[in-house]
């Protein structure tokens, strides 16, 4: 079974028997393995040259999961044994390149959907790519929530006379040795790639706009998050909270004191609210502490050679970084979601 049989006319239409999926990152790739597994064929759709795209292209080298394996492995075929606790990216994507080969997965690659509809009449979605229309009945959404990088609009950047990069294109430090780097953006990327550039001895000025959460990623041996899916289980979620902050705040000190305020609610309470992840710390903490990565407040405005931040402090910087975060491409291509024959898959 596998991949789904095509029936194409000569007007490059295809119908496709099964679902269509869009997007060959884990979440689409899991859908195709249970769909082949319950005998359902399916065609995944991929904007880009190569599955996980994301992984593949768009992540710097030293990435690691930050949970364990267990919470990263896909259904029906696991990681393999020898596996670290974290698997680095290169680990990752060559157990998701197994896993499309062993369920006989192969995407259509180079196929960017443009627009999807659903047609009502026929009981048909209509989804076109640039030199294609595929029809099939059903419709999986597998795009996920970091298909475009979010590029926000700061006063003054486009009269900076240095590099500016999202964490998408950035690779290692090794590019910015001896610079004064600004990162904007404290999330998993902002610290991560702010740890990173210390050791290429940069030294990154990372800008905190707002409140975050920073958990270690361990607690006593066990990963934070293993801790925190256990008691989620047996004990209400503000009390679960309450441990997670009791003891981060053991581990890590006053996170306050550094400038990097907590926000009122809990970390699992906010992840639910607003989808805000908390920043599992892998070392840039420490190196906060120690002044190797320093806080700033809000940017206020680029010049051409440096940076005036909200609490009036003025820095001459090398290059920017903008750990900003990522958005979903879906609403550019899809204009009406029908919950009943649409389904949207996250990892
Ligand atoms: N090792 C791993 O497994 C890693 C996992 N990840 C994951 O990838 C996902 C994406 O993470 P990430 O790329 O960090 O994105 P996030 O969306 O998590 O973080 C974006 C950060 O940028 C800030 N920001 C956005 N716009 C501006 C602006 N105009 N000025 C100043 N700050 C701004 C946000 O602040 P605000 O809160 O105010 O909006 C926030 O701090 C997350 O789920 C994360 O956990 C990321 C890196 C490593
Ligand atoms: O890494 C991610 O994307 C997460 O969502 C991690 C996460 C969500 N909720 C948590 C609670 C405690 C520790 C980690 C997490």
């Amino acid at each position: 079974m596998g991949s789904s049989k095509l029936h194409q006319n000569d007007a490059n239409c295809v119908w496709v028997d099964g679902p269509i999926i869009v997007g060959a990152g884990p979440s689409g790739l899991a859908t195709s393995a249970c769909l082949t597994q319950q005998g359902v064929p399916s065609l995944i759709l991929e904007k880009s040259d190569c599955l996980a795209s994301l992984w593949q292209l768009r992540t710097y080298d030293r990435l690691k999961l930050h949970l364990p394996k267990q919470f990263c492995e896909l259904p029906l075929l696991g990681f393999p044994h020898n596996f670290p606790k974290y698997p680095n990216k290169h680990q990752f994507i060559s157990y998701l390149e197994s896993y499309a080969g062993h369920f006989s997965i192969q995407p259509r690659f180079n196929q960017a959907v443009q627009n999807a509809d659903y047609d009502h009449i026929l009981g048909f979605w209509r989804v076109k790519t640039q030199d294609s229309e595929y029809i099939s009945r059903w419709l999986i959404v597998a795009t996920g929530e970091h298909a475009e990088p979010v590029i926000p609009d700061i006063p003054g950047i486009n009269k900076f006379n240095g590099s500016v990069v999202h964490t998408s294109s950035y690779k290692s430090g090794s590019e910015f040795k001896n610079q004064r780097v600004l990162v904007i953006g404290c999330g998993n990327s902002g610290m991560e790639v702010s740890l990173d550039l210390c050791r290429y001895n940069a030294i990154p000025h990372m800008v905190v706009r707002n409140t975050v959460h920073v958990l270690p990623r361990e607690m006593f041996g066990f990963s934070t998050f293993g801790i925190a899916m256990a008691l989620i289980k047996w004990f209400p979620l503000w009390l679960v909270d309450k441990f997670l902050l009791l003891v981060a705040n053991f581990i890590l000190g006053n996170t306050d004191q550094v400038g990097l305020r907590r926000p009122k609610a809990g970390p699992i309470e906010l992840k639910n609210v607003t989808g805000k992840t908390p920043v599992l710390d892998v070392g840039a903490l420490s190196q906060i502490k120690s002044g190797e990565i320093k806080v700033m407040e809000g940017v206020k405005e680029i010049t051409g050679n440096g940076a005036k931040f909200m609490d009036g402090q003025e820095k001459e910087i090398d290059s920017i970084i903008l750990a900003t975060g990522y958005k979903s491409n879906v609403p550019t291509w899809l204009k009406v979601i029908t919950m009943s024959c649409c389904i949207l898959f996250s990892f």
